[in-house]
């Protein structure tokens, strides 16, 4: 169909042919998917005069779910196209086929109004039947929009249903939360702790260190030492969205529940063992759907659920339909953190306003009685239960034990995280044992290698790891089931988590494909490796899907190790056989062994995406920056990729200016979540 037009020219949006041409470009250019294109042109089918306008949105619409946002926000599209449209998607020249020329005559008015009148989409959900819904000024397929109602629905369901608490509750968080010297006036961990007994949904948000697993594990003791005592002992659940975030938990919440001082039988009761919400749920492989769902429920009185920002909001929809009303759901995260890779970043959408907290008069008033302190901090505003009702169920750790006031990491990690550049870059320029800056001459500076490979100071690299390999190598002559072997392959894991480089993007030269070749080349011309060969002993690699017959995930590392063959012959000396090792990341720190023929998605992991080292920590993580801004490239990214880091942090870049303009911006997840929700709070009745 023909829009009216200005221009004598038909352009891609009066014209529904050119619009398909310029989404054939984009496909072409490897900006846009093969499948977003295909809903336009399916759209196309279904109405006939189906306008340009319309088809683009849908196009950009489901592109906008490849990059984590739930719908099209057509303002915030109009306003920076590329940015918001992260197109092209790494920041290479696009000229006039970038979005920010394609659509630079269109306004929000005239965007709205064409997709308003077409059959295909509901405004406001008012029909059922059309495949796109506009909400405001955003434009969802359908299903993502019914996700969103429905997590809304579910979330205000549990917010409502109060729970009884134990009459003793001050006296019992006395006990849990002792005042000691280093306890700061507002105890952040006992408040998270008093309020989540309030109700049957909860979010503890913090940074690295601040404390979540150590209030979650009271949490629990308090909860299942009240619920033994009155004869009716929880049935609790920890999970996390990862293999490796749950083999994490599993680490610390072990270490955390042996210390606690109490009774023997709830600390018996309160489990130590983390699964991934894959495996808790039920995963049907070859589906998207899984065992437990609303007709047939978790056997849970509570659920922990850590790593919540990786938490997608198709998963999310999938948990509260399995999870009974009745049942609590505490969600522990970094809101700060990137979000998901899929569409919905969950936990920012929930912890939008967890800083000033927004607390109800009352919510104060029942806190600081419960807690015998003062909610004290500087950023609190004020607010009200009805305008604010997930608020009053959500709260801010605001102290690092792990990263304290003079940590550099600490300081560089808040600074990104304020978008304080200036703060951010003067804290790189002081001296910190555990900050290293390396700024390139070029791509080819040898001291690239130098870092990657030997590290810096007590910061090592990725020899490392493979000394370890060949210095512990156990004997050949023993035999395949011989402990040795396991603990071999176990510590040569482990070391090599103590280095990782992490890229922002996956292209060209500072991109994670090039970055793999050549530190595989450069360990190869040391001698440590044998990179003449695909599959060679020390290879690192990386699972890019979820193989279910395997039973591995997507993200989870294996490292290639000679091993002897498990079948031998008797009598014969043990033949060496190259097999992956990966850890079970079911918390039993066991470890599996896969022939690299069996592996059909891995890719080399020396270096990987920042997106990808999620739920992730090393001893030495280093992120190198590419030598253009481009969309991916934002605070928290930056922040993301800081806080892996465990003792040492090194940034790599070539041009200071790319760490300053990306630490000033900060991605807008596009959601109509936390809207949603309150606007399906009631507002109190006058009187
Ligand atoms: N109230 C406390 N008293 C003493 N030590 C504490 C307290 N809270 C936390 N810690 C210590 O601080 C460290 C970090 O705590 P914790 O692991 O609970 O934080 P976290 O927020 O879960 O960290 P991560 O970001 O790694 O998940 C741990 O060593 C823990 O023992």
């Amino acid at each position: 169909m023909k829009q009216t037009s200005l221009d004598l020219e038909p352009s891609a949006l009066d014209d529904s042919g050119e619009l398909l041409a310029l989404l054939d470009a984009w496909v072409a250019c490897g900006w846009l998917r093969e499948l977003d294109r295909a809903l336009a042109a399916l759209l196309a089918e279904l109405e006939e005069d189906a306008s340009p306008l319309l088809l683009l949105a849908a196009a950009l619409a489901s592109h906008q779910l490849g990059h984590g946002h739930v719908c099209l926000d057509l303002h915030a599209t109009l306003a920076d196209p590329d940015f918001a449209l992260s197109l092209p998607p790494e920041g290479e020249p696009g000229g006039a086929l970038l979005p920010s020329r394609q659509l630079a005559r269109l306004t929000a008015g005239a965007w709205r109004a064409a997709l308003a009148a077409s059959r295909l989409v509901a405004v406001s959900g008012e029909r059922h039947d059309t495949p796109l819904v506009l909400d405001g000024h955003s434009l969802y397929l359908r299903r993502y929009w019914t996700y969103e109602q429905r997590v809304a629905a579910a979330i205000g369901e549990r917010l409502a249903s109060a729970r009884q608490i134990p009459q003793d509750l001050p006296q019992r968080l006395q006990r849990l939360f002792p005042q000691g010297p280093g306890t700061p006036r507002s105890d952040w961990q006992k408040l998270a702790c008093a309020l989540a007994t309030r109700s049957s949904f909860s979010v503890i948000t913090g940074g690295p260190g601040t404390g979540k697993t150590t209030t979650v594990v009271r949490l629990l003791a308090l909860l299942q030492g009240a619920a033994q005592e009155a004869g009716r002992p929880l049935r609790i659940a920890l999970a996390a969205p990862t293999g490796k975030a749950a083999a994490r938990l599993t680490e610390s919440i072990g270490a955390q529940v042996a210390g606690l001082d109490i009774d023997e039988s709830v600390r018996q009761a309160i489990p130590s063992e983390v699964t991934t919400l894959h495996r808790l749920l039920g995963s049907l492989p070859g589906s998207r759907h899984f065992r437990h769902h609303a007709g047939n429920p978790l056997a849970l009185d509570v659920l922990v659920v850590d790593e919540a920002s990786m938490i997608d909001l198709e998963m999310m929809d999938n948990l509260l339909a399995a999870l009974p009303t009745q049942a609590r759901l505490v969600l522990l995260g970094d809101k700060d953190q990137l979000a998901s890779v899929e569409a919905g970043a969950l936990l920012g959408d929930l912890c939008r306003d967890a800083e000033p907290g927004h607390y109800d008069p009352a919510t104060r008033a029942w806190l600081e009685a419960q807690s015998g302190q003062p909610l004290d901090a500087d950023e609190l505003l004020p607010g009200t239960a009805w305008q604010y009702p997930l608020e009053q169920h959500t709260v801010m750790l605001r102290h690092s034990r792990r990263f304290g006031a003079h940590s550099g990491i600490g300081q560089l990690a808040r600074a990104v995280n304020r978008r304080d550049a200036d703060q951010a870059l003067a804290t790189l320029r002081e001296p910190h044992d555990d900050l290293y800056r390396l700024n390139l001459r070029s791509a080819q500076d040898p001291a690239l290698e130098h870092l990657l490979l030997d590290g810096h100071g007590q910061a090592g690299g990725y020899t490392h790891y493979l000394q370890r390999l060949h210095e512990t190598r156990p004997a050949p002559t023993l035999a395949a089931d011989d402990p040795a072997w396991a603990r071999w392959a176990g510590g040569v894991l482990q070391a090599f988590d103590g280095f990782r480089l992490l890229c922002a993007i996956r292209r060209g030269d500072w991109g994670v494909a090039g970055l793999n070749l050549r530190i595989a080349q450069a360990l190869g011309r040391r001698g440590l490796i044998d990179a003449s060969t695909p599959w060679y002993e020390g290879r690192p690699v990386l699972m890019t899907h979820n193989d279910y017959s395997l039973g591995l995930m997507n993200g989870d590392i294996g490292i290639a190790l000679c091993l002897p063959e498990p079948d031998q012959q008797p009598g014969q000396p043990p033949r060496q056989v190259l097999r992956v090792a990966f850890p079970r990341n079911d918390g039993s720190a066991g470890l599996r062994y896969i022939l690299p023929s069996r592996l059909s998605a891995v890719e080399t992991v020396f270096a990987m995406t920042v997106h990808k080292s999620q739920g992730s920590e090393f001893e030495h993580t280093a992120l190198l920056l590419p030598e253009r801004l481009n969309p991916v490239l934002t605070k928290e990214l930056i922040y993301t990729a800081i806080t892996r880091a465990r003792s040492h942090f090194s940034l790599i870049e070539q041009r200071e200016s790319v760490f300053d303009q990306a630490t000033r911006r900060a991605v807008e997840r596009r959601s109509g979540l936390l809207r949603t929700l309150r606007e399906r709070n009631p507002a109190p009745e006058t009187p």
